[in-house]
């Protein structure tokens, strides 16, 4: 089972204890939005790992308790080149401002020792999972493989790193890591042993001299050289509170730069020497038997130089993990010897390092005796890599949207997430309907890493650029950056990334991909003429300029478009309206320069011809905002919802779109993949409610329990959980349908989906708020608003009655044939 990693802590260690009030002023002086002062200021201590001592501050700010990391160097006399925390600070500061390798945010480095007696840094604490077993007892087979496989990727993201791009390029030498490594370790496993000390074991040394005459030669060319973490193993990664994919990577104590292929076969070692249980569990140098579901040595390795784009070792393996066996076998007598000598931070869990040191001595020869150590070529990886979202699945995202999925998931979490109270604080201010300047540059960078405009499907794309280039793939569209029409994504594959949007009631517009800009679009890229997506397309793709629709009216009952009174009238080289609109989106947003309207260009023709769709610039004399609406209080500023009439307001005739009569035939197009849009950024709604209430319910106390020990706690989160994975794939199938089928055939899919996601996504949304308590009613979170917003999809884009008659006619027609 996983362990939280709030709960891996306790009392601080008598060897560790700090001067808490130094530590606190410290703090408060330098680490952002840490209280100045506090009624509560607590230190614990994390009893896992034993090298930099590392401690839990929890503080209370307002009503929040703000929970922050600090890793200190133990104290006492040290051995040279060990317990560098200011080289782990730099490490993690280059990666966490210049990649998207997953590390905890770090806020300041003291390296004055006369503040807690040693040098010391302050991070981000992760919420999240800890597996201290790699073995991973407790967890589903499939579950299994999905860590393994996050694991790797994990491995393969941080050597992915471009060290000179991030600063890092002087951070170590190169070429003969191991070629160092091993007298490095061969130093300090003699300084660590001896007399006084841990006995010295003579094998060891026997081994250091067939360490010395194996190194592999691409080891002095540098060629698989890179940045090297040096301590990479499962119980040094915090996985994400739910899902399977590693948030955090930890313990960078060991990091340089050098050979990676130590650090893919450090982390293979447990495959040869399980040594996270009291005793080293062995196969004599063979592998162990493992768990079912985690994938095989071979497979783990091969996941691995997949993701890495690494030539599979077969010559150096041998090699490599026998250092990472000597390697680790030096570490533990170096603990060992810290222990004899009073300071080793893992208290009386050091007391077995000598004896597991021996073990690992003995395993690394039983290894090397083996003729063969890894297969000539490496087995398919297709298998378990690109399994479902997470793990198995029919809908599956290839690589190109994975990495898409990635960079927004981490754009979110570390760039929207952190700024919606400040969003949402100007939106209640007098300066309501003023954009954040935060919104702009968030907006610019997001273009920067190609997370821009991914709604626009491929064949809309195409169109645009047949009428705008003649088919040329000239993107920039004169704006500077590329990408402007999208990346080229279906819309099931946006389907993966639309979810991950809706997680946030800010973040699609980040994206460009907010609504109902992004039916909009659709309109004109499906829809528009040369001139009209010149004029107006453009500045709508760039985000210089935002849209609303105007269709529904306050005195008929809209849901029936039929009943639309809104008149557009020709006259000369101009159409004239007049009329009444209400619950226009973003019609209130200062950026707001187009509405589509929808009106009746002739009242006597049939039916479904009388409507036509015209683009309206916002500023033409005659068209008046009358008010905000609001959504139970929330009016959504700065996009809003207006009231607006219009009244003779004059047009050009060019700004009719397709025709007089096409209304209709517009509002089927343009409301497919808008419908869509909605149900999939419902489901990353619900999931951002399953999160919240998981880690609420992991941190909260009632009757002596953790919420998440009470019985009905569990079963409401099991069947949100159902609803939740319902839904996705019913959300998923209309998406693929609309690919596959089109519109008019997909429409049966894109009902039942517009019916379910609302429904759901108030149901868990709604179980979110209840175990808040009152802090899920409040604005404290963003829960209230992320309910409110759902519950008015169950009437906007139609209401549920409409898409139940549209299920229910086709059913009815099935059964007729
Ligand atoms: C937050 C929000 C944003 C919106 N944004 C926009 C926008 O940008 N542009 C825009 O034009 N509109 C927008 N709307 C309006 C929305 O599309 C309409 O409210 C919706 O189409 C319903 O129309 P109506 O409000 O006139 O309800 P009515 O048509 O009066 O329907 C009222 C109720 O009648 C019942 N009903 C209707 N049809 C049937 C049926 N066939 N069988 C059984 N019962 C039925 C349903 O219970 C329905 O809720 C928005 C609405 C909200 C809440």
């Amino acid at each position: 089972m996983a362990q939280r990693t709030g709960e891996l802590v306790g009392e601080v260690n008598s060897a560790h204890q700090l001067d808490n009030d130094a530590l606190f002023r410290y703090c408060s002086s330098h680490v952002e939005g840490f209280p100045v002062s506090s009624s509560r200021f607590s230190v614990s201590q994390f009893g896992h790992g034993q090298s930099n001592p590392t401690y839990l501050l929890e503080v209370e700010s307002g009503h929040l308790v703000k929970r922050y990391v600090m890793r200190k160097k133990p104290p006492g006399k040290l051995l040279q080149s060990a317990h560098a925390v200011e080289r782990e600070f730099q490490v993690l500061h280059a990666l966490g401002t210049h990649t998207l390798v997953p590390v905890p945010k770090v806020f300041c480095l003291c390296t004055d020792s006369s503040v807690i007696g040693t040098p010391f840094y302050v991070m981000e604490f992760l919420e999240g999972r800890i597996f201290l077993d790699p073995m991973l007892p407790g967890v589903a087979p499939d579950r299994r493989r999905a860590l393994y496989h996050a694991t790797a990727n994990a491995l393969a993201s941080l050597h992915s790193a471009d060290v000179d791009a991030i600063g890092l390029g002087s951070f170590g030498r190169r070429n003969n890591y191991c070629k160092r490594q091993v007298e490095r370790w061969a130093k300090q496993y003699i300084a660590s042993t001896g007399e006084g000390k841990s006995e010295r074991n003579p094998k060891m040394l026997t081994l250091i001299d067939w360490l010395r005459e194996n190194i592999p030669s691409e080891d002095s060319s540098g060629s698989t050289a890179g940045l090297v973490h040096g301590d990479f193993r499962m119980d040094n990664l915090v996985f994400h509170p739910i899902e399977d994919r590693v948030i955090g990577i930890l313990d960078w104590e060991l990091s340089t730069l050098g050979n990676q292929m130590c650090d893919i076969a450090y982390s293979s070692m447990l495959y040869i020497a399980d040594f996270s249980q009291g005793k080293v569990k062995h196969n004599n140098g063979f592998e162990l038997d493992i768990s079912e579901g985690v994938p095989s040595l071979e497979e783990y390795l091969a996941d691995y130089c997949s993701a890495a784009g690494k030539q599979w070792p077969v010559a150096g393996w041998k090699f490599y993990i026998a250092f990472s066996l000597f390697r680790g076998a030096s570490i533990l007598a170096g603990v060992h010897s810290r222990y004899i000598m009073g300071n080793a931070s893992g208290g009386k869990r050091a007391q077995d390092a000598g004896e597991k040191a021996n073990d690992l001595i003995q395993i690394a020869w039983s290894y090397i005796q083996r003729e063969t150590v890894l297969s000539k070529n490496p087995p398919s990886v297709t298998k378990g890599k690109d399994e479902g979202l997470e793990s198995g699945g029919r809908f599956v995202p290839n690589k190109k949207v994975k990495d898409l999925r990635d960079k927004l998931i981490k754009f979110i979490e570390e760039r929207v997430y952190p700024m919606e109270q400040e969003f949402s604080k100007l939106a209640q201010s007098s300066m309501r309907w003023t954009v954040h300047p935060q919104e702009e540059k968030l907006k610019e960078i997001a273009k920067k890493e190609g997370l821009w405009n991914l709604f626009i499907p491929l064949d809309s794309a195409a169109r645009a650029r047949e009428i705008l280039f003649d088919g040329r793939g000239d993107d920039a569209i004169g704006t500077g950056f590329p990408n402007q029409l999208g990346a080229g994504l279906s819309n099931l594959e946006y389907g993966y990334l639309c979810e991950i949007m809706g997680r946030s009631v800010w973040a699609p517009q980040v994206f460009n991909c907010g609504a109902p800009d992004t039916g909009n679009m659709e309109v004109l890229l499906r829809y528009g003429n040369k001139e009209q997506l010149q004029e107006w397309l453009i500045p709508l793709l760039s985000g210089t300029i935002r849209s609303g629709f105007a269709m529904t009216e306050p005195q008929v009952a809209s849901s029936d478009a039929t009943n639309i009174e809104c008149s557009i009238r020709r006259e000369g080289d101009t159409y004239v309206i007049n009329g009444k609109k209400w619950w226009t989106s973003g019609a209130m947003d200062p950026r707001c320069k187009l509405l589509i309207l929808m009106g009746k260009t002739d009242f006597k023709a049939p039916i479904h011809k009388q409507q036509s769709m015209i683009l309206v610039d916002i500023n033409t004399p005659g068209v008046k905002i009358i008010r905000p609406l609001t959504v139970f209080g929330f009016d959504d500023a700065p996009h809003g919802h207006a009231e607006v009439s219009f009244e003779n307001v004059r047009v050009p005739a060019k700004n009719i779109l397709l025709g007089e009569g096409r209304g209709f035939e517009i509002a089927q197009g343009r409301l497919g993949p808008g419908r869509l849009h909605h149900c999939m950024r419902l489901i990353g709604a619900a999931e951002r409610g399953m999160q919240l209430m998981v880690q609420r319910s992991l941190q909260r106390r009632t009757f002596g329990k953790l919420i998440a020990q009470h019985g009905s706690f569990v079963s409401d989160l099991a069947k949100c959980r159902i609803e939740l994975e319902k839904t996705r794939l019913l959300v998923f199938e209309a998406a693929d349908q609309l690919d596959r089928f089109g519109n008019k055939k997909a429409r049966g899919a894109l009902a039942m989906a517009k019916v379910a996601a609302p429904n759901m996504a108030m149901k868990v949304l709604e179980t979110a708020i209840q175990v808040h308590g009152a802090a899920g009613v409040s604005g404290d979170t963003v829960l209230a608003h992320l309910w409110a917003t759902a519950r008015t999809l169950r009437i906007a884009d139609g209401p549920d009655e409409v898409h139940i008659g549209t299920i229910a006619k086709l059913e009815l027609k099935r059964a007729k044939l």
